[in-house]
């Protein structure tokens, strides 16, 4: 059987974002599971932890002045105040995983999208979650059942605030059924690695061919 040659390539990082409720930690999770290439970015955050959420696994769960601290020494690569709690993206898992040509998974906000795409733009693939309706949106944030209702409604209060930013973003799925949005994220996923400007292997392997013609 003939081997397809391997091609040294750089990392992407693929960022979801949606309003909260729409399905981005359900689809991040299946394509974390599936797809051994490519590993979830690991949150810094001043929320308290739902139940079921595991400490470094979901989030690392911090206090305000050690998130402070984490900002003012550059160790996040981004961060943003949402939902009156502070998120962040650590840097040094990113900038190794680049490096060595893996894949980035983020679980972030529009602020953070655009602080990613401004510092790593070419490497930054943006896809934006849809849910089909907004009476659904609701149905999903009420049916999770992890947060007190005040919280439930305040996410419904910011959600059309952060549909607004979908035109910021490379892709746009509409999260009506999970295994076909999972159709479509693999496929852009896929499409992506082979993007011309990413495999910086390829001047060496087609130099190397037309050596041998
Ligand atoms: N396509 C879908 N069909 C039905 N239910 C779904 C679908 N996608 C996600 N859900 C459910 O909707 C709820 C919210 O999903 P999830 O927690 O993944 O949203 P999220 O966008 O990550 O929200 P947040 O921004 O608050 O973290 C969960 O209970 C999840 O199981
Ligand atoms: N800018 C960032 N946004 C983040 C980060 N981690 C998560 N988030 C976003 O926060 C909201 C709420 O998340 P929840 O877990 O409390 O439901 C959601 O939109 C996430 O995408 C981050 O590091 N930076």
């Amino acid at each position: 059987m003939r081997q397809t040659p391997t091609i040294d390539r750089r990392g992407l990082l693929l960022v979801l974002s949606s309003p909260s409720g729409a399905g981005k930690t359900t689809l991040a999770r299946r394509l974390i599971t599936a797809d051994q290439d490519i590993s979830m970015s690991v949150s810094v955050t001043t929320r308290k932890p739902r139940p079921g959420e595991v400490e470094g696994q979901d989030y690392y769960f911090v206090d305000d002045p050690t998130f402070k601290r984490m900002a003012d020494n550059s160790e996040l690569l981004e961060w943003a105040h949402v939902f009156d709690n502070y998120y962040g993206t650590p840097r040094a898992p990113v900038e190794a995983a680049i490096g060595q040509g893996r894949d980035m998974l983020f679980d972030i906000d529009w602020q953070g999208a655009q602080q990613l795409s401004e510092k790593m733009k070419h490497d930054v693939v943006r896809v934006f979650i849809l849910p089909p309706s907004a009476g659904v949106l609701e149905e999903r944030l009420r049916r999770r059942a992890q947060d007190a209702e005040d919280i439930v409604q305040q996410r419904m209060d910011q959600a059309a605030a952060e549909i607004s930013h979908w035109p910021e973003y490379d892709y746009v799925i509409v999260n009506t059924d999970v295994a076909v949005s999972m159709e479509g994220l693999t496929a852009i996923l896929s499409a992506e690695r082979l993007r011309r400007e990413r495999l910086n292997g390829l001047t060496a392997f087609v130099r190397d061919m037309q050596n041998q013609l």
